[in-house]
């Protein structure tokens, strides 16, 4: 499926604390290969919200880094980057054009460095067209089940057009009208839900429309962290029945019903539900297979290695899945373990630099 941009088609900073060795603080690879003698702390520069930076930068994985030779140091953002550090990593979640332009420049600058993750990368998330587009390109359907996106229409400009649009498209109601940007504004998470196509009327594009998949009230949180996979349940917005759409009218403006507040990996949920003696799946975590490959998948089309996904279980299925949401460093806070998992992660980058250095040595 193609997910186009027009209205009629469908688609869709701080002081640096260095233990270093006294005979050479060049390398941190001896933390990660034994066969390097040289002993220095990993150094990981931080650009984040201070919101992330409560969340993420909790003391715990602080002292689990600093265990592991980890040191998180904060960039000034109103000082030059090649002044600071240096770095061994920079983690950012920064998407301004400014700092785009910084980080382009410190990545020529400094190809040793790895920079997570790449901002024209994290550009692709921004905007919740592209963020689907590899999704859908994927068509991922094995043994384990199926995955798309639902079915979606971008409406760039004149709200006007929006119920002729809908009708041409094929979309069914109720949709989810969601802003097309994805900024990590407020306003950006501001979403509602539509039970006919004149109630979009009143929104204000741009947005994107997107067909309503009943799912069981539950969704899955598939964090990837490189190669690691954490799924986590949250609770959802329940099913709209064909009985309640028949009866509703005009737009429901929901709140962020998948924050962490709201998680149903504590609640008691049965995984399996009969009805009429049919039994139907919609706690069960989603395959670890199925996940698998499409993480594999998204890292490489996306070319980022963190982010997380919103993955649903189309209800009264086994195995139909939808991505709706995919998030550039989300709130890893809320993983189980990411602690453990973040720091063998920043050691495995620095273990394939220091890989890459020895091969580059060698001729
Ligand atoms: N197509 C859909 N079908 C069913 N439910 C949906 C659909 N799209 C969104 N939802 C519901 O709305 C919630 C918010 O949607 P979405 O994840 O796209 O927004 P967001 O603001 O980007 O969220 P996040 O806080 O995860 O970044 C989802 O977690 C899910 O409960
Ligand atoms: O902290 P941030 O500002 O990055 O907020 C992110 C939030 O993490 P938090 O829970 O730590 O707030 C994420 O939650 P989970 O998906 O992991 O539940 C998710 O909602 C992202 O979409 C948010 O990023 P945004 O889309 O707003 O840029
Ligand atoms: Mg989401
Ligand atoms: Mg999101």
């Amino acid at each position: 499926m193609k997910l186009t941009d027009d209205n009629e088609e469908v688609t869709m900073n701080g002081t640096r604390e260095v233990e270093t060795a006294e005979e050479d603080i060049s390398s941190p690879c001896s933390l990660v290969i034994e066969a390097f003698p040289v002993k220095r702390s990993i150094i990981v520069g931080y650009a984040l919200t201070s919101k992330k930076i409560k969340s993420f930068l909790q003391p715990k994985l602080e002292g689990l880094a600093r265990n592991k030779g980890i040191l998180f140091v904060a960039i000034d953002q109103n000082r030059p980057l090649s002044e600071q550090g240096p770095f061994d990593i920079v983690l950012h979640k920064q998407i301004g054009k400014e700092w785009r332009r910084i980080l382009e420049e410190f990545r020529l600058a400094h190809p040793d460095v790895t920079v997570l993750d790449p901002p024209d990368a994290i550009l692709h998330l921004r905007n919740r067209q592209s963020m689907l587009q590899c999704v859908a390109d994927m068509n991922l359907s094995d043994s384990y089940g199926r995955v798309g996106v639902p079915k979606q229409l971008v409406i760039k400009r004149d709200a006007s057009s929006i119920p002729e649009a809908v009708n041409k498209a094929g979309l069914r109601l109720p949709l989810v009208a969601k802003p097309l940007v994805a900024d990590g504004s407020a306003k950006s998470h501001e979403l509602s839900l539509a039970y006919d196509q004149h109630a979009v009327l009143k929104l204000e594009p741009p947005l994107v429309l997107q067909e309503f998949v009943n799912h069981g009230g539950v969704l899955f949180k598939v964090y990837i962290v490189g190669e690691a996979i954490r799924v986590v349940r949250r609770f959802s917005l329940p099913d709209v029945s064909r009985r309640e759409l028949s009866e509703a009218a005009g737009v429901f403006r929901f709140p962020r019903v998948s924050c962490a507040a709201a998680s149903a990996d504590d609640a008691d949920l049965d995984p399996n539900i009969a009805v009429n003696n049919v039994l139907i799946l919609v706690a069960e975590l989603p395959p670890r297979p199925l996940l698998e490959r499409l993480a594999k998948e998204l890292r490489r089309g996306l070319g980022l290695r963190l982010f997380n996904l919103d993955i649903i279980r189309e209800h009264g299925t086994r195995d139909r899945f939808y991505v709706i949401d995919i998030n550039y460093f989300p709130g890893y806070g809320k993983m189980p373990e990411y602690e453990h998992v973040f720091t063998d992660f920043l050691l495995s980058v620095i273990q394939s630099q220091c890989k890459k250095r020895a091969l580059a040595d060698q001729y």
